[in-house]
């Protein structure tokens, strides 16, 4: 068994917690978190979470996880996808709903990429993507994770903020990549 624990690199307190109760207790591997600020470069959403990786790996030299989110709109072609941060710092979850004032089309999807390296030189960076559709509706909910009182995922009457935590990460873009990585993981246990 790999003997050092999986760094995973993030400064975003929110998503760390949700990643912890969704990996849950049965993953064999020790999992700590680091909060390096790491730049994030421009592009496709797979592309700027393995460059993420390969800076988290070489922070740290050793193996190490990292998590890219996007939130694109169907309308705008994607945007504001992996920029979706900076649009909230600064017009907020009801300025993103407002950006869809003039479309028709409300739909979007939650969009969360995990990049894995094992730290060696020249590791491969796996990539394991996982989308939630829905709608951009008007702010609903709590206010204290990001987007999620305009994001309601298809099939429900609730957004991501109104529903209780247990329910969102059953059904999230967070839930299905971290259930991507963690079969991933498991079964690389033998060998990593
Ligand atoms: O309402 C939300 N529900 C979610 O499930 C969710 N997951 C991420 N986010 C937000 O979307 C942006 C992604 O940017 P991001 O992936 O670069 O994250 P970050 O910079 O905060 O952390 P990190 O890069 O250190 O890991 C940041 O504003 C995050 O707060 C969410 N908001
Ligand atoms: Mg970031």
């Amino acid at each position: 068994m790999m003997a050092r624990p999986i760094i995973l690199v993030t400064g975003n307190k929110n998503k760390l917690k949700e990643f912890v109760q969704i990996l849950g207790a049965d993953f064999p591997y020790k999992v700590e978190n680091q909060d390096i600020d790491l730049p994030e470069y421009q592009g496709e959403p797979e592309e700027i979470a393995r460059a993420k990786c390969e800076l988290a790996a070489q922070h740290v030299k050793g193996p190490v996880i990292v998590e890219d989110v996007s939130l694109c709109f169907n309308a705008l072609g994607g945007m504001p996808g992996p920029y979706v941060k900076w649009f909230l710092t600064k017009i907020g979850p009801a300025g993103l709903h407002k950006l869809l004032h003039g479309f028709e089309d409300k739909t979007a999807y939650a969009q969360c990429i995990f990049a894995y390296s094992s730290g060696e030189n020249g590791a491969k960076v796996h990539i394991f993507d996982g989308r939630c559709p829905g709608q951009i509706v008007e702010p609903r909910g709590p206010t204290s994770f990001g987007w999620d009182p305009v994001f309601q995922p298809d099939g429900f009457t609730q957004t991501y903020a109104e529903m209780p935590s247990e329910t969102k990460n059953k059904i999230s873009h967070r839930y299905k990549a971290v259930a991507a990585l963690k079969e991933f993981l498991t079964k690389s246990h033998d060998t990593l």
